[in-house]
């Protein structure tokens, strides 16, 4: 666990967001965002800012506010408290606040929102006619890996085929600012590569993205910086990998060797509270289950490889990194406490 005043210590600490250089706005601010549904408490307190050009992720379990957030920076809902400013100017919700807030924000639709008999080129001239610069359809089309579909329906494109035509209408409007409720859901590995690419193609250009995602692998490639809610509440937020290093504990080499000495020759060189021994697990024939295992908890993980290559040549050791799921599990797990532990403000 860390504290704000740890993270603020940390080299490469997160730059501040509420204004541009040139003093220009940030491209959203959040601000005391509570979202509640009668006496249930969807969002609760939130703050984060969303810098001009950057990718912003939030993170969560099913259930933990991202989409009641989406919907509250968007304007599809009224928030019980709280401010929210898109390029400085506040969002009035309503069902109309994205086009009143003058083509500065796209939100990517519901796949209940596409019209089933509409073609794919309708659909998209339809977004396009409801903002003020928009991106040229064919180009978008081609963009999207849907030039052979141009003339089907919506109703008859598959599930990952759908999923980029809401993408598109999402970026059609050349907005400065694009909402993504999980971009890339239902993709497949290449389509969503794909999909990463426009994206960044995109932010290239200047476009800002908030962007919800359970796909960690995607959070860590796409975005500069995460939040991750809890229960509501933001419980962290920075870069991912200042949220690796500030929720997790280090690499880890775990050992198998069947050398007898070894478990306390490494307590003696690397510390018995740094070494780990392994209750035997399975020993089904192949898979190694017989051999004693421990792990090393280390910052130099490639000097302890290193070490053991050199006193036990056969033994298999293994570099494990903490990966944003580690941290992710860490910080929404059943043991997360302390919502506020570490929240931006
Ligand atoms: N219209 C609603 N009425 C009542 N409760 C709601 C409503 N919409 C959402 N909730 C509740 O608010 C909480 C947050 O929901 P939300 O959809 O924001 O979560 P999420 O993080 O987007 O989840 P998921 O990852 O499953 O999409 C949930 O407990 C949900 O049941």
């Amino acid at each position: 666990m860390f504290t704000i005043q740890e993270r603020r210590e940390q080299p490469d600490s997160e730059p501040d967001h509420e204004a541009a250089e040139d003093g220009a706005p940030p491209a959203l601010a959040v601000r005391e965002l509570t979202v509640r549904y009668g006496d249930f408490t969807a969002v609760n307190d939130v703050e984060f800012t969303v810098g001009r050009g950057e990718i912003y992720g939030l993170l969560g379990r099913n259930g933990a506010g991202k989409t009641s957030t989406i919907a509250a920076v968007t304007g599809l809902l009224r928030p019980a408290a709280g401010r929210i400013d898109v390029l400085g100017r506040p969002v009035e919700p309503g069902r109309h606040s994205a086009a009143r807030l003058g083509g500065a924000l796209a939100l990517q639709p519901q796949k209940t929102s596409l019209f089933p008999r509409l073609q794919v080129d309708e659909t998209l001239h339809m977004w396009a006619s409801l903002y003020p610069d928009p991106r040229p359809v064919p180009e978008l089309i081609e963009e999207l890996g849907l030039a052979d579909k141009a003339r089907t329906r919506a109703a008859k494109l598959s599930g990952g085929q759908q999923q980029r035509l809401l993408l598109a209408t999402a970026l059609v409007g050349n907005t400065p600012l694009v909402v993504l409720d999980e971009p890339t859901t239902g993709l497949d590995p290449h389509a969503r590569r794909d999909a990463w690419a426009v994206i960044n193609r995109a932010r290239a250009g200047g476009t800002t993205f908030l962007l919800s995602t359970h796909a960690m692998e995607e959070a860590e490639e796409m975005c500069d910086r995460l939040a991750i809610l809890h229960n509501g509440r933001l419980r962290t937020s920075g870069t991912p990998a200042q949220i690796v290093r500030s929720l997790t504990h280090g690499s880890t080499v775990t050992v198998r060797s069947a050398q007898e000495d070894l478990l306390a020759a490494a307590r003696e060189e690397f510390g018995a509270d740094a070494v780990t021994a392994q209750t035997r697990g399975t020993t089904r024939p192949g898979t190694g289950g017989g051999v004693p295992r421990f792990s090393v908890a280390t910052e130099q993980p490639e000097r302890a490889v290193a070490w053991f290559e050199e006193r036990a040549p056969a033994a298999d050791v293994r570099i494990h990194r903490p990966t944003l799921e580690d941290a992710f599990l860490a910080a929404t797990g059943t043991g997360a406490t302390g919502p506020d532990e570490g929240s931006e403000q």
